[in-house]
């Protein structure tokens, strides 16, 4: 269970608001459509899916091809034949051999992770123009064989004379080259032994989300992210993707509009059956997709004739208790609004990444609560009711999915545009980490 005692730290505090440096401007970002995965490797690669929704980005945005100082990508499983797929992606994608490219992991932060570091190379001057993505593709996530399996593969071959092969062709046994569930591993805190699911029931349980509050949010995170698709507001943010049979996939798949809360309400809670809140309707979907976004300094704008759509403000990363991880959203923001003198409902928009509904209601609770708000963020006084209008108003990972390394990007492009077409000034985009991490970023619409 939960200390609410549990100490935070963050990173990156108040020395890394934009006013030290110089802006740093958001000036477009396409995303894959969400492909759920379904039991079996999807169509694409993280590199594949990478570059499927870096190639129309390029495009729209015709840049020389040694334009970019760095490309940096999130990823938290990468393949083993597409190492440091950052570079592997930006020589797919024809930039320059000499721009030079990364990879970043930190789990669900990975996508964020990419832009931070993008924004402070250019706001402290050692870049000027970065292209910074995240992808994954979980239905590639690699499978681990167990130990007695490499054991009897290193035997083999090992074996120096006819009887040793034979002893150790019979000692075959099929059982020991069943795969462990890596996925399943990979969602699991290596620390407190908890599986994500079951991170969100510890926070649920501390702040009291019932099974049908969690239930009622997943069905307007369909709801709403339907809406979107069908006005039409995710055009030109989703671009679409053609497999290598030449398939074309131009929607998220795993939005489903036609949910209720009593389909949902019949669900079996997955990780702490029976009584726990979280189902596979009221969790994020495991899928794949990646997304992009162009970060410029005001001279690659002057220089390259670019139209920014959003200039980064300020920027925060936490660390807090594994077995609470989903809070750390409420860490990292209150430090940006802090610094910031601004209240929860003083900014127009939020996106806060739904890795479960009870997480983000749980979120919620946390900034009403007087002692976690004192506790956890040295405050006097709670910090409030973030109000719904404000929060994940095209939906969310509950609706769209969550390839993890991918997210954190996703929600801040999402932002961008979603600022844009409501005509508001400022939003915060920040997502809880796996290991008890939590990011976020404040931006504001140009
Ligand atoms: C990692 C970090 O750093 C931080 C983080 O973000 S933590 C979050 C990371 N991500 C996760 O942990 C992933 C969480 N989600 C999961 O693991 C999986 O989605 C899950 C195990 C919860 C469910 O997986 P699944 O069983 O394959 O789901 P799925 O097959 O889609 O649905 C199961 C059933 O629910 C039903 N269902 C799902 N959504 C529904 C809806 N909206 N309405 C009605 N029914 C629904 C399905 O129809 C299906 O029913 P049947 O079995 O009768 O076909």
């Amino acid at each position: 269970m939960a200390t609410r005692s549990s100490e935070p730290t963050s990173r990156s505090s108040s020395s890394n608001t934009a006013s030290q440096g110089r802006k740093v401007y958001l000036i477009d970002g396409a995303r894959t459509p969400f492909l759920k995965a379904r039991g079996q490797p999807g169509p694409f690669s993280p590199v594949d899916l990478a570059v499927q929704c870096g190639r129309p980005l390029l495009l729209r945005q015709p840049l020389p091809q040694d334009a970019f100082d760095e490309v940096i990508l999130g990823c938290v499983n990468v393949v083993a034949t597409e190492m440091n797929p950052a570079r592997v992606a930006a020589l797919r994608l024809g930039l320059s051999e000499k721009t030079t490219a990364f990879t970043v992991q930190i789990n669900c932060g990975s996508g964020m992770q990419s832009i931070d570091t993008a924004y402070k190379y250019i706001r402290d001057g050692s870049s000027e123009l970065i292209l910074a993505g995240g992808t994954e593709a979980l239905s590639h996530a690699p499978m681990v064989l167990k130990r007695e399996a490499v054991d009897w593969m290193a035997g083999m071959s090992k074996a120096s004379s006819p009887q040793d092969y034979a002893r150790q062709v019979t000692s075959f046994s099929p059982r020991e080259f069943m795969p462990e569930i890596s996925l399943e591993k990979g969602l699991t805190d290596p620390i407190v032994g908890l599986s994500m699911g079951q991170t969100a029931e510890v926070i649920a349980q501390q702040f009291g989300i019932t099974r049908e509050r969690a239930d009622e949010y997943a069905e307007s995170s369909h709801r709403r992210l339907a809406r979107a698709q069908e006005e039409g507001w995710l055009d030109g943010e989703v671009v679409p993707s053609i497999s290598p049979d030449g398939k074309l996939y131009k929607k998220d798949d795993g939005v489903r509009p036609d949910t209720t809360t009593d389909a949902l309400g019949k669900l079996k809670p997955v990780f702490e059956p029976p009584y726990g809140q979280v189902t596979a309707g009221n969790s994020s979907q495991v899928t794949d997709g990646a997304s992009w976004m162009i970060l410029a300094s005001e001279e690659a704008v002057k220089k390259y004739g670019l139209t920014p759509k959003a200039v980064i403000i300020d920027s925060e990363w936490s660390a807090l208790d594994p077995k609470i991880m989903g809070l750390g959203p409420v860490l990292s923001a209150t430090k940006i609004l802090q610094r910031q003198k601004a209240g929860l409902n003083d900014i127009d928009l939020w996106e806060l990444n739904e890795a479960f509904a009870a997480q983000v209601l749980a979120c919620r609770e946390a900034w009403k609560d007087a002692e976690f708000c004192k506790v956890a963020l040295g405050l006097d006084e709670p910090m409030g009711e973030l109000e719904m209008e404000r929060l994940n108003i095209d939906g969310g990972a509950v609706a769209i999915g969550h390839p993890v390394g991918t997210s954190g990007n996703r929600i801040v492009l999402h932002l961008m545009n979603a600022l844009h077409r409501k005509k508001l000034k400022r939003g915060i985009a920040t997502e809880c980490i796996g290991g008890g991490q939590a990011g976020a970023l404040l931006i504001e619409a140009v």
